[in-house]
């Protein structure tokens, strides 16, 4: 092909503009009325939207106009404009969002980012922590408080999709920034989020806010599907399952664990104080501290020398059940990252042995830098095929303990992980029950005569926790139940009231202040 001819075609592709542009320029033709009357649309040559009201009818035009609205192909530039906007001060990846007054900017900022992620989110085929931490991954011109603003806003509508879904039934835009206005409300001031927000969505969320959700039905105010509703209702009465659910739907705090093998909780909680960082000692594990806000502690030294990991004070609490001492052979079943590994090596003062087991390799992977920070060298992490592998079965009846962290649905972690209510049907609680019965019948034969069991769960359902234990011991009589209130008075643990009904742990966020945990003890006596 001659020059003439390669230079022509390139000009007339160069000259073709995208839909996305001609859409943009169409839009920034329009005198400023028609763009107020659009939603106040204004794309400004230099790809910035101006106003906040915007969002919503940009959106919807992009929509109309058949351009994908996914932040990968509306809001990633090619690699020359991120330069340029990079150069004039501008996010890389991201428009800028101007708010209606100056001081509203930064939260405006937030909105938008919120709800390029909320799209993504309500797909529900990812964690939503695992795209969350993409996106901010992705957008490092987020400072560490508008950080915290998008993925607590976001985190806000998972939590209270069902309310807020019945409140958004009003007002104008698409429903991903109804519903990001409504979640923006706990992340902010009053007068922050009017100045960050259009007049009309302004007086919006102000009327919306003035409804009385208690008239609802329970199911819709309890934030969960008919069906998980309904086996929380069955499980625990409708008062209290609105009572847990309502705690599970509300934000977790920031538990750490303290490793004796490099300090004590006394000198962490003095280097936390000398850091800036504000704790308390946990009313119920002896290792725990409880920090005040959320700080990120992963670069400062506390963290990166492995004197403390990030531990729910529950699960530490789940740890101290299985009794682990000096010397024994012990077995972490389901060992996945290794967050109770990490506890039980500690609490064997980094002797004996202990076999970290999993089939998902990739999990037990995460457990290598952890292990490394630790300072623990009796670990052993195994990716095994099934319960039953031949690894498995070489150690029958020569462990002293064993901890089964079974597979489930996670119920008890919403604090958390509150897609998972989304992401998950109360069938595959069915399906896990069936999981969790085959790898407590093998994992408890490791153990010798005398050995331990413990057999736990982040799931708040009998299905998965007493039904599961007690069919074991029905057909397994060479095992007893241990009252778990007697094997953690040996740590001196005091339960409080209620905790342990028919001696097997049963930890609520509305009553415990922890994740939802479930875990009962038994002892092999032939
Ligand atoms: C609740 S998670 C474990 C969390 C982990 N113990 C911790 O504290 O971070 C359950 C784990 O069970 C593992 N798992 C699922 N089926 C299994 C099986 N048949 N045998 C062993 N592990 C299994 C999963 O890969 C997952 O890592």
């Amino acid at each position: 092909m001659n020059d003439d001819i390669k230079s022509a075609k390139k000009k007339s592709y160069s000259k073709k503009p995208s839909k996305k542009e001609r859409l943009e320029q169409e839009l920034a033709n329009k005198s400023a009325q028609e763009r107020v009357a659009a939603g106040g649309v204004h794309i400004r040559a230099d790809g910035v939207a101006v106003s906040t009201a915007a969002l919503a009818a940009r959106q919807a035009a992009l929509r109309a106009a058949g351009v994908n609205v996914g932040i990968s192909n509306t809001d990633t530039p090619s690699k020359k404009t991120r330069t340029t906007r990079a150069q004039a001060g501008l996010s890389p990846t991201v428009v800028r969002i101007e708010a209606v007054s100056p001081q509203g900017d930064r939260l405006a900022q937030c909105l938008w980012n919120a709800q390029c992620l909320l799209l993504d989110v309500l797909k529900f085929d990812v964690a939503a922590d695992k795209l969350v931490s993409r996106y901010l991954r992705e957008h490092r011109e987020l400072g560490p408080r508008d950080r915290h603003v998008v993925a607590e806003t976001v985190f806000a509508v998972l939590r209270q999709k069902r309310v807020f879904s019945h409140l958004a039934q009003s007002g104008g835009g698409t429903l991903e920034r109804r519903l990001v206005l409504l979640g923006a409300r706990g992340c902010t001031t009053e007068a922050g989020l009017q100045a960050a927000i259009a007049e009309d969505e302004w007086s919006w969320i102000s009327q919306v806010s003035t409804v009385d959700t208690r008239t609802l039905p329970a199911a819709v105010r309890s934030n969960l599907t008919d069906e998980w509703f309904a086996q929380l209702t069955q499980a625990y009465g409708e008062t209290d399952a609105l009572a847990l659910a309502e705690a599970l739907n509300t934000a977790a705090p920031l538990d750490i664990r303290v490793n004796t093998i490099k300090s004590s909780r006394e000198a962490v909680q003095v280097a936390l104080k000398n850091a800036a960082f504000d704790s308390e000692t946990c009313a119920l594990a002896p290792l725990g501290l409880r920090l005040k806000g959320k700080p990120a502690l992963q670069k400062t030294d506390i963290f990166t020398s492995g004197a403390i990991e990030v531990q729910d004070e529950g699960s530490q609490l789940l740890t101290h059940l299985l009794g682990a001492k000096r010397g024994e052979m012990v077995a972490d079943f389901c060992a996945g990252a290794g967050g109770k590994t990490l506890a039980i090596g500690a609490m064997m003062r980094n002797t004996g042995r202990l076999y970290a087991f999993d089939t998902a390799a990739h999990r037990l992977a995460k457990l290598k830098p952890r292990l490394a920070r630790s300072g623990l060298s009796n670990v052993q992490a195994v990716a095994i095929d099934t319960e039953t592998d031949a690894r498995v079965k070489r150690l029958y009846g020569k462990l002293d303990r064993v901890f089964i962290d079974a597979p489930c649905s996670g119920l008890g972690t919403l604090r958390r992980n509150p897609d998972l209510k989304w992401r998950h049907g109360v069938d595959s609680v069915t399906r896990l029950s069936g999981i969790q019965a085959n790898i407590l019948n093998s994992a408890a034969k490791l153990v010798k005569v005398g050995g331990t069991v413990v057999y736990a769960t982040c799931s708040v359902l009998p299905i998965e926790n007493q039904n599961v234990v007690n069919a074991f011991l029905a057909e397994n009589p060479n095992y007893a139940l241990v009252d778990v209130t007697e094997a953690l008075a040996v740590q001196n643990i005091t339960l409080p009231e209620g905790a342990a009904p028919a001696g097997m742990l049963q930890l609520l966020p509305h009553l415990h202040g922890t994740d939802g945990f479930f875990a009962a003890c038994m002892k092999r006596v032939s």
